[in-house]
């Protein structure tokens, strides 16, 4: 079941309540606005009423000075407010963006069941939008709505009944536009998502896409989304404008309904010229933040949308608290009574796995496709939390590292490797802003790739298209290496990291492993291929996501493999 929300919407109004000020100050400027608005109306009560019967250029030269003077500060009262609007906007978005950058990276490994749309920084953007426009001044111009109605019908009430009645219907058409757009607006919104997540996959795949002949499939799958995305946003601006313009419309022939009324009222010496003038425009008054409303509804309900989206993330992924800063640890891996359930599914896939390493030992983890290697290189690495037991990194449990200061004692070498867009430098230094270039070349180094790296078009300068483009499948392994062991950390994770390796680089890793473990470091290797594990003096059998065997490299492969000396024989150095 998904989580109520309720922490994410709190999360999301304690943000709002530490901009309460600049609220208030709206609030305040609001209400000279509304005020001001009045400026208008009494001017030209006072031309009809006074200096039109008077003939007295005195008091129209008077009033004119005095409107000017009226009609200047509520522009700067306008102006300040529509600041302090965008200030409140760009406040809210700075307090976010990286709690949700983060809580949906999080949420992609940790939580990917439930909601499919994980929409956070659009739907961060839409509340930034519609705290930073005019849609947020209606929420404080609409409480004037009675009050300008009230000063109509001090004019005469006939006036003021008219004025509820045509501000009742427009009321009822923003209810009517509220409920006829808003699943046309959450299709219409799917459907972009879906098609733009599209257009970026197969961008990043075109190789794919070329090699198989998949154009003309892929364009059609693509071409259908984009039109489903069409039809649903033109479905949507039919409504929401049909609305749109009726309301405006309404408005409009309102403002001569009234202005008729009015005139009769005259005829029938109930009011004068000008009250019926001054009527006229407060009624367009009264009624423009209903309409404003209206005409602002796409971005008001795309806000709302972003506001549910956002509290069910933030609540699904909560921030993660300050941690203690635990001092660098031993290398000694602790595994005890493990199993993973990968994120969004049911069925475990590691079961109770128990094991131990020490400093300077590598152990190497072998079993078929599908036994649970990769499973067991998340878990150890933090990137899946255990759904029950302990790792622990010299006796702590990794979760008490917190993610980043965990990451600096833990490399990781993933089974496919993706380098960013930036140099090869920049890469091996995790992208971190300003890499340390003494650390990039001596992780290098120590991962056996500085001669291959010095062999490139720019050498550590080399810039990398997204995805390591340049490169090729074994040069991007040995880069993965140097960024694995960036920092120097403890524990050292390579997920197959001699797939794509020539006799030169699976050396060069041999020699990187054996050089870690005279420092003092443990390292744990996924492998396929015998070469992978000549290192080991550990091994690890997994099956079904279980252990098999556990213990001293040649005892455990002479006890279950029954060609354990071609493996055995396998491991000096060929790589097979
Ligand atoms: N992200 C995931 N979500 C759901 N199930 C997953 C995920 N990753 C792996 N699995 C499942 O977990 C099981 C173990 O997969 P894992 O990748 O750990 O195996 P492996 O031993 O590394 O295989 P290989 O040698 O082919 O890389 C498989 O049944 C797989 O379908």
């Amino acid at each position: 079941m998904l989580p109520s929300g309720k922490a994410g919407v709190e999360e999301l109004r304690t943000a709002l309540k530490s901009s309460a000020a600049g609220f208030l100050a709206i609030g305040l400027f609001s209400f000279f606005v509304n005020l001001l608005v009045l400026t208008g109306p009494l001017f030209m009560l006072q031309i009809y009423d006074r200096v039109l019967s008077s003939r007295s250029e005195a008091t129209l030269v008077a009033l004119t000075g005095l409107i000017i003077g009226l009609y200047f500060v509520m522009g700067v009262l306008d102006h300040i407010r529509s600041r302090v609007a965008a200030r409140i906007g760009a406040r809210f978005q700075a307090r976010f963006d990286k709690r949700v950058f983060n809580a949906v990276l999080d949420r992609t490994n940790l939580h990917a069941q439930g909601i499919s749309t994980v929409t956070g920084m659009r739907d961060l953007d839409a509340i930034q939008k519609v705290l930073s426009s005019p849609a947020l001044f209606t929420v404080f111009d609409i409480p004037w709505t009675p009050f300008f109605l009230f000063v109509i019908f001090t004019f005469h009430p006939w006036m003021g009944v008219l004025g509820i009645v045509g501000g009742l219907i427009l009321v009822g058409l923003t209810w009517l536009n509220q409920n006829g757009t808003k699943e046309d607006q959450e299709r219409a919104m799917i459907a972009g998502r879906l098609s733009d997540e599209m257009t970026q996959t197969l961008q990043k795949e075109s190789d794919t896409v070329r090699a198989l002949g998949m154009r003309r499939a892929v364009a059609g799958r693509w071409q259908l989304l984009r039109d489903k995305a069409l039809e649903a946003n033109i479905r949507y601006s039919d409504s929401n404008g049909f609305y749109s313009i009726s309301s405006k419309t309404f408005r409009v022939f309102l403002q001569s309904a009234i202005l008729a009324l009015g005139a009769y009222l005259v005829l029938q010496n109930e009011i004068t010229a000008g009250a019926m003038i001054a009527s006229s425009i407060i009624i367009g008054r009264a009624l423009a933040p209903i309409e404003g409303a209206i005409g602002q509804w796409s971005l008001i309900q795309r806000a709302g949308q972003g506001w549910r989206n956002l509290a069910q993330l933030l609540s699904r992924v909560p921030e993660e608290d300050p941690r203690t800063a635990l001092p660098k640890p031993r290398a000694i891996l602790e595994v005890e009574q493990v199993t993973v359930v990968p994120p969004g599914e049911q069925v475990a896939t590691l079961r109770m796995l128990n094991l131990e390493l020490h400093p300077g030992q590598a152990l190497g983890v072998i079993g078929q496709s599908a036994s649970g290697k990769s499973t067991l290189a998340r878990v150890l690495t933090g990137i899946w939390p255990p759904a029950a037991g302990k790792v622990r990194l010299d006796g702590a449990s990794l979760e008490q590292y917190g993610t980043d200061g965990l990451a600096e004692h833990v490399g990781y070498l993933p089974q496919d490797v993706v380098l960013f867009e930036g140099t090869v430098a920049e890469n091996i230094a995790r992208m971190a802003l300003d890499p340390d270039p003494v650390k990039v070349v001596e992780a290098a180094r120590k991962a056996g790739a500085h001669d291959m790296i010095l062999r490139l078009p720019d050498g550590y300068d080399t810039k990398l298209p997204a995805m390591g483009g340049r490169l090729s499948g074994g040069q991007k392994q040995r880069v993965g290496l140097a960024r694995a062991l960036y920092g120097d950390p403890v524990l050292i994770v390579l997920d197959e990291p001699n797939s794509n390796l020539d006799a030169e680089g699976s050396m060069a890793l041999n020699l990187a492993i054996r050089n870690l473990k005279a420092e003092g470091k443990s390292v744990v290797i996924m492998a396929h291929r015998p070469a992978a594990i000549e290192e080991c003096e550990l091994i690890l059998i997994m099956e079904n996501g279980q252990r098999l065997a556990f213990g001293p490299r040649d005892d455990v492969l002479r006890a279950h493999l029954r060609n354990h000396t071609q493996v055995v024989a396998g491991t000096g150095g060929s790589n097979k």
